[in-house]
């Protein structure tokens, strides 16, 4: 039986990009069922584009500061990513929030991996304010990217347990070694079972066709 064409996914990223490279590594595999077909990014200069450009995946940079206003950058998100024809959108550390344009494309199949348990702790800084309000266990939620921040439906969550002698870097490292795991987990799932959401459930498989 031949293998089925794999899923195109685009991967955004704001930084180091070791869940992208957890992601490149996984789809090394033919059976993983899916392709980075690009990565991009809202800044230069980070180890995330670098990995890209070192396993010759096609990189593009769209700064917010390029364009007139903040709806014209989200309109070039949108066109350029709608270029690569994907399948899923995966923002890895993306740290700019999708607007208008980019969820009419894309909502339903955009996902995020955030390093908290959301609801807890949205934002920019959720492994710093996990320990601040002093938690006893933390991790990371991926969803599906609304309007919100940190408001979509959940597709999976990883816990891990805070220690007593964490920093944010030791803490938000430990999140991370758990979430590239659910991230690849649960991408490899959705690029070849498909996924359903319902309200706030989200479910993986396809729905059964009306009879
Ligand atoms: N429409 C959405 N877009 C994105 C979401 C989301 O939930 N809804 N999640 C982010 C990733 N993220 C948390 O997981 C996140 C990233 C950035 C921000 C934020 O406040 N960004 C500001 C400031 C950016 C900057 O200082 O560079 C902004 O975009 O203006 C909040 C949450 C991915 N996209
Ligand atoms: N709110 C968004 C956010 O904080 N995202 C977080 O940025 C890190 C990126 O790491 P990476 O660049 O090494 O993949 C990840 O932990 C991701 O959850």
């Amino acid at each position: 039986m031949s293998t089925p064409t794999p899923a195109r996914l685009v991967v955004l990223v704001s930084g180091a990009g070791t869940n992208l490279q957890a992601l490149i590594d996984a789809t090394a595999d033919p059976a993983y069922g899916a392709r980075v077909v690009a990565v991009g990014a809202d800044r230069d200069d980070i180890v995330g584009l670098a990995r890209a450009e070192r396993a010759g995946i096609p990189t593009f940079v769209k700064k917010v500061g390029q364009f007139s206003s903040r709806d014209h950058w989200d309109r070039a998100m949108a066109e350029t990513v709608a270029g690569f024809e994907p399948d899923l959108v995966v923002s890895a550390g993306f740290m700019k929030l999708a607007g208008e344009s980019f969820l009419e494309r894309f909502g339903g199949r955009f996902v995020n991996t955030h390093p908290a348990l959301l609801p807890s702790f949205p934002g920019m800084h959720g492994a710093a304010d996990a320990l601040a309000y002093g938690v006893k266990v933390t991790g990371a939620t991926l969803f599906i990217v609304d309007a919100g921040v940190d408001t979509g439906p959940i597709v999976d969550q990883v816990v891990v347990p805070v220690e007593a002698e964490d920093s944010v870097e030791t803490l938000h490292e430990r999140i991370k070694a758990a979430e590239r795991q659910m991230l690849v987990d649960c991408v490899g799932r959705m690029a070849r079972e498909g996924w359903t959401v319902t309200g706030r459930t989200v479910q993986f498989g396809r729905r059964p066709a009306v009879p």
